[in-house]
């Protein structure tokens, strides 16, 4: 290929909803895409950039982060345009990545999102399709309080339901059954822990075929009014703390959290508790998991950063609630403090990549 015409690189928008699996979709293509490389672009919604740091360290200098805010809440394109060009830009006259996946925040506006890709004045990119994530277990509670995800599916390529595992035979495919009637034309996979075949996201060389359902015009249609923007309902709580967590006292907070915090995610220090691990927790409506792993031994502080994003929810009470649950007293005469959490963590062989 000369240098005057570039190979062009397909930019792949990876949305859907709160906590669905995006970057767990994300992770898997990273460790399963053989030769292909992926310059990923997180997206989080909250000043701590979480998701990054569950995909850094996959990709080295390859991600690139959007923290604090909604990307498709960015004026205009010029903003991406920056992130692309730092992934597209040759190094050594080599092209370095193949592929670009935008893991979008979970309230994301896809529409919004696949607007500025078309947009972008960055010649070597070409728009990659839209890849809609969705919780098996939650599709129906999820539709039901946001009907816009009907909408959301509809402009997908590709939708992946996600969390198989979570829900029997017969729900799966009574779920599957819903998202094909709401995604009309797009390919419809069922998975668990993210685990799709690269090659569904990655063999799409997209040309005017693939944008014909979602053409730049179409997206740009003034007699469709404004979608109402999903993070407009939501608003997100950035905790930290350098003091240790007591694991009685968080158990009891998340125990009691209310309907509409929908999603925490983030790391956990129980100080001496367990002074080997940090806990990466997540909690998707009713759903709570920690994950135990090691801290990294780069000398960086050891902190509990949490996100939490909720509708309705009174923000400072819960900043307060959190606070209340660090605890810098020693708990190493209390061994069973940390049962209450430990009920939480699963089996990682059944889990993930
Ligand atoms: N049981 C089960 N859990 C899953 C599956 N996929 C992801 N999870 C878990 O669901 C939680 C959320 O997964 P993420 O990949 O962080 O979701 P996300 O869409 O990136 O979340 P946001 O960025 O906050 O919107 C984590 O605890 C995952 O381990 C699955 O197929 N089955």
């Amino acid at each position: 290929m000369s240098k005057a015409n570039p190979p062009q690189i397909p930019v792949v928008v990876l949305a859907g909803f709160l906590g669905s699996g995006k970057t767990t979709v994300l992770n898997h293509l990273l460790h399963h895409s053989a030769g292909t490389r992926i310059g990923a672009i997180v997206n989080d919604f909250g000043a701590i950039e979480i998701d990054a740091m569950a995909v850094a360290g996959q990709l080295g200098d390859s991600t690139v982060s959007l923290g604090n805010g909604c990307l498709c809440c960015a004026v205009d394109a010029s903003e991406l345009d920056v992130y692309l060009d730092k992934l597209t830009r040759p190094v050594n006259d080599v092209h370095a990545i193949d592929v670009i996946v935008i893991e979008a925040s979970g309230i994301a506006e896809p529409q919004e999102l696949v607007r500025m890709v078309l947009a972008s004045e960055n010649p070597r990119i070409v728009y990659g399709g839209l890849v809609e994530v969705v919780d098996a277990a939650e599709f129906d509670a999820t539709r039901e309080k946001h009907p816009e995800v009907t909408r959301h599916l509809g402009l997908a390529d590709l939708v992946v339901v996600n969390k198989g595992d979570r829900v029997d035979e017969a729900e799966r495919e009574r779920v599957l059954g819903a998202v094909r009637a709401a995604a009309e034309s797009a390919a419809v996979v069922s998975a668990s822990y993210g685990r799709v075949d690269p090659e569904m996201l990655f063999d799409c060389r997209p040309g005017e075929e693939r944008i014909g359902q979602l053409s730049f015009d179409d997206l740009h249609r003034h007699d469709t009014p404004e979608p109402a923007h999903l993070h407009d309902a939501y608003e997100s709580v950035d905790f930290t703390a350098e003091v240790p967590m007591d694991p009685r006292r968080l158990m009891a907070f998340l125990d009691s959290r209310s309907e509409g915090l929908y999603r925490i995610k983030g790391y956990v220090d129980f100080g001496a508790a367990d002074p080997r691990n940090r806990y990466a927790v997540h909690a998707v409506g009713r759903f709570l998991r920690f994950y135990p792993e090691p801290w990294p031994g780069d000398g960086s502080p050891r902190l509990t950063q949490l996100v939490l994003i909720g509708a309705g929810v009174d923000t400072e009470a819960l900043d307060r609630e959190l606070a209340a649950c660090t605890s810098d007293a020693p708990h190493t005469a209390d061994e069973h403090s940390m049962w209450g959490v430990l009920r939480y963590v699963q089996d990682t062989e059944t889990e993930g990549f």
